[in-house]
C-alpha cells in the first residue's frame, strides 16, 4: 500500500451526465479520494467542509464561474469541464488567481485524447490551406452553441492563420438566411449541429486549389474523457496558475 495521501477531490455537477462518470472515475482511482459529490440546490460549502483539495466543474456556462470564484476564496485547485471559456472569462480567472500563487486552475475544453490532438493537428495545418471551417455535432441536451471544443478550435486556427498572414477565407456569399453560414468566430466559420443519438463529434474541413482535409474526432462514450479528467485532478496541484487545454499536460 502506498504511504501517499490521496488527493481529496469534489465533484460539482454530479448527478449530471459528465459529474456521474467523473464521480464514478475518481472514486475508482487509488490515488483519489472522491470526498464529496455536489449538484444544483445542494450546500457547496459542503465541498470545503469535506476538505476537496481539488474541485471538478461540470455544471453549466452559468453558473462556473460563481462556483470557480468561491473555490479560489477557499484555496480549492479547480479542474474545469465546463464550457463558456471566452477569452474575457480566462483573463477573469487569472486576476482572481494573481493574489494566491500556489493555486492551480485547469480549463479544458475537452479532455479527450483524441479531441485534443485534433485541434493541435488542426492548429498545425491551418497555415497550408486557404479555407477552413468546423462542424460540430453534439447530443440535443447541449445547452450551448458552439461547443468550448469549436469555439477554442477556431481561436488556435485563427492565430495560426494571423501567423502565417492568411487573408480571409474566399466566401462569396452576398445572400444568406440567418446562420445559414455558421457563426463567425475570429473569422472562422463554425456550424453547431444537434441530434439524438450523438455524443460529441467535431470535423474541422479544410481547402486549397484541387485538394481538402478532412480532421475528424468522435467522442461515442462519456468514458472517452475520464483519462484526461484524472490526469488534470493529479496535475492541477503542482501546477499554480491557469492552464488552458489538456495538451500542456500531455508528455
Ligand atoms: N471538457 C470536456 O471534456 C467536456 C465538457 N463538457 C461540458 O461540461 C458541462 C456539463 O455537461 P453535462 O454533464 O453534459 O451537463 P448536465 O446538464 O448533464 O450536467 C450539469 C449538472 O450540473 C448541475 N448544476 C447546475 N448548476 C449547478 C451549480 N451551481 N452547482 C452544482 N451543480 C450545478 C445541473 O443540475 P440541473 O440539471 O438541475 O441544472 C446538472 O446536474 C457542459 O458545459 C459541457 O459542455 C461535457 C463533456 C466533456
Ligand atoms: O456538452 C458536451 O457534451 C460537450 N461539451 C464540451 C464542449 O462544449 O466542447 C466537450 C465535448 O464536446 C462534449
Amino acid at each position: 500500500m502506498s504511504d501517499v495521501e490521496p488527493i481529496r477531490v469534489g465533484v460539482l455537477g454530479a448527478r449530471g451526465r459528465m459529474g456521474t462518470e467523473a464521480s464514478r472515475a475518481v472514486d475508482g482511482a487509488d490515488d483519489l479520494e472522491l470526498v464529496a459529490m455536489v449538484d444544483e440546490g445542494d450546500w457547496l460549502h459542503s465541498v470545503a467542509d469535506a476538505g476537496a483539495q481539488v474541485v471538478v466543474d461540470f455544471t453549466n456556462p452559468g453558473a462556473v464561474m460563481e462556483n470557480l470564484r468561491w473555490c479560489i476564496d477557499q484555496d480549492i485547485h479547480v479542474v474545469v469541464g465546463t464550457s463558456g471559456f471566452t477569452t474575457e472569462r480566462l483573463d477573469q480567472v487569472r486576476a482572481w488567481l494573481e493574489p494566491k500563487p500556489d493555486l492551480g486552475v485547469v480549463v479544458a475544453p475537452n479532455f479527450a485524447i483524441g479531441a485534443v490532438l485534433m485541434m493541435e493537428f488542426a492548429a498545425r495545418a491551418a497555415r497550408y490551406f486557404e479555407s477552413v471551417e468546423v462542424v460540430e455535432m453534439h447530443h440535443p441536451q447541449k445547452l450551448d452553441a458552439p461547443s468550448g471544443t469549436a469555439l477554442r478550435t477556431a481561436q488556435l486556427i485563427a492565430a495560426a492563420r494571423a501567423e502565417a498572414g492568411l487573408a480571409k477565407a474566399p466566401d462569396a456569399t452576398e445572400e444568406e438566411m440567418l446562420g445559414a453560414r455558421g457563426s463567425d468566430v475570429e473569422g472562422v466559420r463554425v456550424h453547431s449541429l444537434r441530434a439524438s443519438g450523438l455524443v460529441a463529434h467535431q470535423e474541422v474541413l479544410f481547402g486549397a486549389a484541387g485538394e481538402t482535409l478532412t480532421i475528424r474526432h468522435d467522442s461515442f462514450d462519456r468514458k472517452s474523457f475520464m483519462p484526461g479528467v484524472l490526469l488534470a485532478v493529479r496535475e492541477v496541484v503542482k501546477r499554480p496558475g491557469l492552464t488552458v487545454g489538456l495538451g500542456a499536460l500531455l508528455a
